[in-house]
């Protein structure tokens, strides 16, 4: 994280958490207003051209997913290639508030919960190609955001509602995991976008005619 970032942060009153070994994560439950979460929620559910893709297993993934980017990036997960739509304008105003915060993203990874029954399991985004700072917003439903060290099993929670943001940094996706478990509670549609920067860019070769 920049020193602009950093102070940023502070200013605003985000809980930053040292979580040791060069890892942190920064924590602000109400970083985008209520009014803003809820335009930017409608406008996603509307216009993201969501699918439920298969894992890694081949079964279906327990959640929607698409993503958004710079020309010609594109991100391994879960053995496969996520060719990047480009950005919608919702997600770029969505991007610049968060690189307000933390971090430089050319990529942008959205799930879409649409149940206590949609989850994600326990993970960690280290690939070689990802940047180390990953901005992770979430709308809609609250639910539970988990990480777990991968030695001491030290594990904690954190409630992610309407306009929650969550910045991961440094040494975190080594040391840690993190996931959204599923909830038997009835809730709603969550909607998470993870801004990331994948830096090693795959372009693709397209022959223009004549
Ligand atoms: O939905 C979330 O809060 C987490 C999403 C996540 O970990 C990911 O997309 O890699
Ligand atoms: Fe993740």
């Amino acid at each position: 994280m920049g020193l602009y970032g950093e102070v940023a942060a502070v200013a605003a009153g985000f809980q930053r958490l040292d979580l040791g070994e060069g890892g942190w994560l920064l924590y602000e439950p109400a970083f985008l207003s209520v009014a803003e979460a809820d335009g930017s929620l409608r406008v996603l559910l509307e216009r993201c051209e969501w699918a439920q893709l298969p894992g890694i297993f081949g079964h279906l993934q327990p959640r929607l997913i698409v993503s958004y980017g710079d020309a010609g990036v594109s991100y391994r997960y879960s053995g496969r290639d996520y060719g990047a739509l480009p950005w919608l304008e919702e997600l770029q105003w969505l991007r610049w508030r968060v690189q307000s915060v933390a971090g430089h993203y050319n990529y942008c990874l959205c799930n879409r919960y649409r149940t206590g029954q949609d989850s994600m399991g326990w993970h960690a985004d280290d690939e070689p190609e990802m940047g180390e700072v990953i901005g992770s917003l979430s709308l809609g439903a609250e639910r539970k955001f988990r990480i777990r060290h991968n030695e001491t099993r030290q594990t904690r929670t954190f409630v992610v509602g309407h306009g929650t943001l969550i910045v991961m940094g440094g040494t975190m996706q080594r040391y840690w995991q993190h996931c959204v478990p599923k909830t038997k509670r009835v809730v709603g549609e969550r909607v998470n976008l993870t801004f990331r920067e994948v830096r090693e860019i795959s372009r693709v070769l397209v022959c223009q005619p004549g």
